[in-house]
Formats: structure tokens, sequence, C-alpha cells
């Protein structure tokens, strides 16, 4: 279990968590090298306030790094926008760091926004190309840029000690397949749940279901991920699965 009163610098505020089932030393070990930021580390007020607090801090173990997947899009109804929202101020108020994107688009940067304000540390990974692009960092917090997608997720998975997807697209279904798949093959081992918003996610748990029906899917893919439609009671799940 990652302890806050462990983390030094950004940097080495990554350590090898409780949910990891790879090798913990090779993990360490990659943290140390092939990790660090590759374009720019942005530290607002904000974040180096919350990494000096980290340092300092008293707080017993037992907080995570949730990794929220959700929706870029720009063009969204409310009701996935209050979701991703309550979401993060659900993973602030539990004291958990959310880790995310880091862009402040869509689902993303409403629920990275929403912990922020709820006084929450969020870690945001963010890319080379997306932010030559004239992508928005969300405010106040703390930025670690990767070459590209790839990397991106990958430094997602191997920061967070659990996984919850929101509604999304192309982006968000492969970051969900990703950890599920590597659950499935035992290279993960953390919870991993779908926050559903207004029934989005039936067709994909039918299609799924379906393929395990059919033999399609060897296990079952609900062993590997809960559905919820509260964050709270997602949140609260997740201290519990562990
Ligand atoms: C052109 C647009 C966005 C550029 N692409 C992305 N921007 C931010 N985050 C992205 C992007 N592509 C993948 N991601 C990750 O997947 C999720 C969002 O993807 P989705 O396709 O919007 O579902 C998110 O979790 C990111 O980590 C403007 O739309």
């Amino acid at each position: 279990m990652r302890s806050r009163t462990r983390q030094g610098t950004l940097k080495r505020s990554y350590a090898p968590t409780w949910s990891k089932a790879v090798n913990s030393q090779k993990h360490a070990a990659n943290l140390g090298t092939s990790f660090a930021p590759t374009c720019r580390q942005l530290l607002s007020p904000n974040s180096m306030r919350n990494v000096q607090d980290a340092e300092n801090s008293s707080l017993p173990g037992g907080f995570m790094n949730i990794c929220v997947f959700c929706s870029s899009s720009n063009n969204l109804d409310d009701i996935y926008l209050d979701a991703a929202a309550a979401l993060g101020r659900a993973i602030a108020r539990h004291g958990h760091t959310l880790v995310f994107g880091g862009y402040d688009m869509g689902l993303m940067g409403a629920s990275a926004r929403a912990a922020v304000e709820a006084g929450g540390r969020v870690i945001g990974i963010t890319t080379e190309g997306l932010s030559a692009k004239g992508r928005a960092v969300v405010a106040g917090i703390e930025e670690e840029c990767t070459t590209d997608l790839s990397a991106r997720k990958k430094r997602m998975v191997e920061l967070s000690d659990a996984f919850v997807t929101l509604p999304g697209g192309l982006g968000t279904f492969d970051e969900f397949f990703s950890v599920i798949s590597r659950v499935k093959a035992g290279e993960l081992n953390a919870p991993s749940a779908l926050l559903d918003v207004d029934g989005f996610f039936k067709p994909l748990a039918a299609l799924l279901d379906d393929a395990y029906a059919r033999g399609l899917n060897s296990s079952n893919w609900r062993a590997a991920c809960e559905i919820f439609d509260d964050a709270e009671a997602l949140v609260a799940w997740i201290e519990n699965a562990r």
C-alpha cells in the first residue's frame, strides 16, 4: 500500500503499490529511470503545496492512487459532467489521489477540477503531442508529460492502485480494456470499476456477457470489474476490495 509519508519528490512518490502483481523490484527500478517526465513537469503553487504536504504528512498509509478514464469530448450533457465531478469529489474527500489524462477537456476536466476544488491531490499524465496542440492542463494538478498515448496509458497504470472508467469514446475504451485484460491475464491485481451514467455501459456489459456465454471470453469479465451508478459507493467498494 502506498503511504503518503513515503512520498518525497514527485518522481519518488510513485512507489510500488499494494495492487501490483508485477515484479515490484523491476517496477521500482523502472520508476527511477525510464519514466522521468519527457517534456515538462508543471508544478503549480497548489501542486507544490500538495507535494510539500505529502512530504511532511503524518497521515497513516491507506490512501490510493485512483485512475480515472473518461471522455475528452467537450460536447456532453450535464448528466455526464455531474457524474464525473461527483467521482472527483468522492476520490478527494476519501483522501485518495486522482490520476487521469491531464487535460481540461470533457469528463476528464470535470472530474479533475472537482477533485482539486475539494482539496484533493490530482496527477495528470499528459502527452507531448497533445500538449503541442495547445490542449490546456487542469489548473492545480501535478503534471507529468509522456511521449505519446501508449506511454501515457502505461504510466497511468503504473501509478495507480485502482481504476474507474466513466463513459467515453475510443480512448476510454482502449484504456478500460487494457486494464481488465491485464487483470484477466494476471499481470495486474487491481480493483476496476465502471461508473455507469444513464445506462451508458449496459450495451457493453451485455456484449461482454454474451461473449462469455458463447465461450468467446474464457473467463467472466465481471470477475475483473464491478459496475456502479454511485460514485461514493464505488469509492467505498475500492477501499474494501484491497
Ligand atoms: C482531439 C481531441 C482529443 C485528443 N485526444 C485525447 N485527448 C485527451 N485524452 C485522450 C485523448 N485520446 C485518448 N485520451 C485518453 O483516453 C480518454 C479520452 O479518450 P476519449 O476518446 O475521449 O474517450 C482519457 O481517459 C484519456 O486518458 C478532442 O476530443
